[in-house]
């Protein structure tokens, strides 16, 4: 119990510390609307990287990319299109992705140590990601071995690499919000809320490409240390 609150309160630190680092940056955009009055951090800096080092990691993804996992207890067969890109981790240590890797923690202010190796995925047309929680969810079997791994999930990363002819908007629809993809745009926000609990209005899906292919990369940082 009191390591629950003890870390609750590190994950509403968190959020605190990045957010302000984040609204101090000026080339970091909040995303907020006036009708909505849930709580929410989520921002938006374009061109977070350039179209060449996008196309590196499209290559890297193009290299390496397999159906994608899902966090989730069974593989009932209503589920089966849940997740449907294909994905990968980048080599943490190659330098290309050292570097972008670096650049997301310094404009965080987070220890890499927290971060995730970032993720590669590709969508084609009709794959999609459907509306979830990038938080895990501590009543499922998965979480006992996710907690001796840095923990609960706090921010996520997300970089659009290209822009697909149609559809693969990221779309929070408890916020009415959606994004659509844009080459080099970072857009991240915080899965907890100001309490350090899961914030349940992050809900979000990366909806079907209709033309095209998209290509992102992820990266989730947890509570504690991952490596
Ligand atoms: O593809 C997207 O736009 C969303 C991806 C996503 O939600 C995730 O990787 O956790
Ligand atoms: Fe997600």
């Amino acid at each position: 119990m009191i390591t629950e609150l003890l870390h609750r309160r590190e994950l509403a630190k968190i959020g605190r510390d990045v957010g302000e680092r984040l609204d101090a940056h000026r080339r970091v955009q909040r995303i907020s609307f006036d009708d909505v009055q849930v709580p929410m951090q989520i921002y938006c800096y374009q061109d977070f990287m350039t179209p060449a080092e996008c196309g590196d990691m499209i290559r890297m993804i193009d290299a390496d990319a397999i159906p994608s996992e899902l966090y989730r207890a069974g593989t009932a067969a209503d589920e089966s299109d849940f997740r449907t890109s294909y994905s990968c981790n980048l080599d943490r240590w190659h330098p290309d992705v050292l570097r972008i890797d670096d650049r997301i923690c310094g404009l965080t202010g987070i220890d890499s140590r927290r971060g995730e190796t970032l993720q590669g995925q590709r969508y084609a047309v009709g794959q999609q990601f459907k509306a979830h929680h990038d938080y895990f969810h501590t009543d499922q079997p998965y979480w006992q071995k996710e907690r001796n791994k840095g923990g609960q999930r706090s921010w996520t990363a997300m970089v659009f690499l290209n822009e697909p002819q149609s559809g693969g908007e990221t779309e929070f629809p408890q916020l009415s919000f959606k994004m659509l993809p844009r080459t080099g745009m970072l857009l991240i926000w915080n899965n907890m809320g100001p309490d350090g609990k899961p914030n349940p209005h992050m809900l979000h899906s990366g909806n079907p490409v209709t033309a095209g292919t998209k290509y992102i990369i992820t990266k989730w940082f947890r509570r504690g240390f991952w490596v």
